[in-house]
């Protein structure tokens, strides 16, 4: 692992890492009887891989995103800030478990914040 590298994606320990972060978050994300709800229709192996994508893109890996929009996808599920919140923490529990640097963790959950308002609408609807 090179920690000089400028990327997140490569401090974070690549694509293996993310990949595995990824599986324990939402393990954690579907034993939570908070969020579970949310995911019961769901295809958890198309979920899993459009994350990866998602993250690896976000977090500027070699990878391009070919899901839906953020906005589009989570609109109207009843989605709100403490979902968000919760399912922010297990991201980083994921990461932390998998060996990511708190710093790098910071930097992540940073730009995780940055999409906030596209996951809860809360730049469309009030409350
Ligand atoms: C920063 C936070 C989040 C990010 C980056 C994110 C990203 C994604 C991505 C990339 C997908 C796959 C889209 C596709 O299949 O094309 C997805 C699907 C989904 N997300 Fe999120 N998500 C976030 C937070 C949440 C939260 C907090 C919830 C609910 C508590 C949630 C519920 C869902 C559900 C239910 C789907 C599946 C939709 C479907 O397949 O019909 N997401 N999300």
């Amino acid at each position: 692992m090179n920690h000089d590298s400028p990327e997140l994606f490569d401090r974070m320990g690549g694509a293996d890492a993310l990949s595995a972060i990824v599986q324990d978050m939402y393990e954690r994300i579907f034993n939570d009887p908070q969020l579970a709800p949310f995911f019961k229709h769901v295809q958890a192996d198309r979920l899993r891989k459009m994350q990866y994508e998602f993250l690896a893109s976000a977090f500027q890996g070699p990878v391009n995103y070919t899901g839906a929009e953020l906005t589009a996808i989570h609109h109207n599920r009843g989605i709100h800030a403490a979902h968000f919140a919760l399912f922010c923490t297990h991201f980083a529990e994921a990461a932390r478990a998998h060996g990511a640097k708190e710093v790098d963790v910071d930097q992540a959950l940073g730009q995780l914040a940055t999409y906030k308002d596209k996951i809860t609408g809360d730049s469309n609807v009030d409350g």
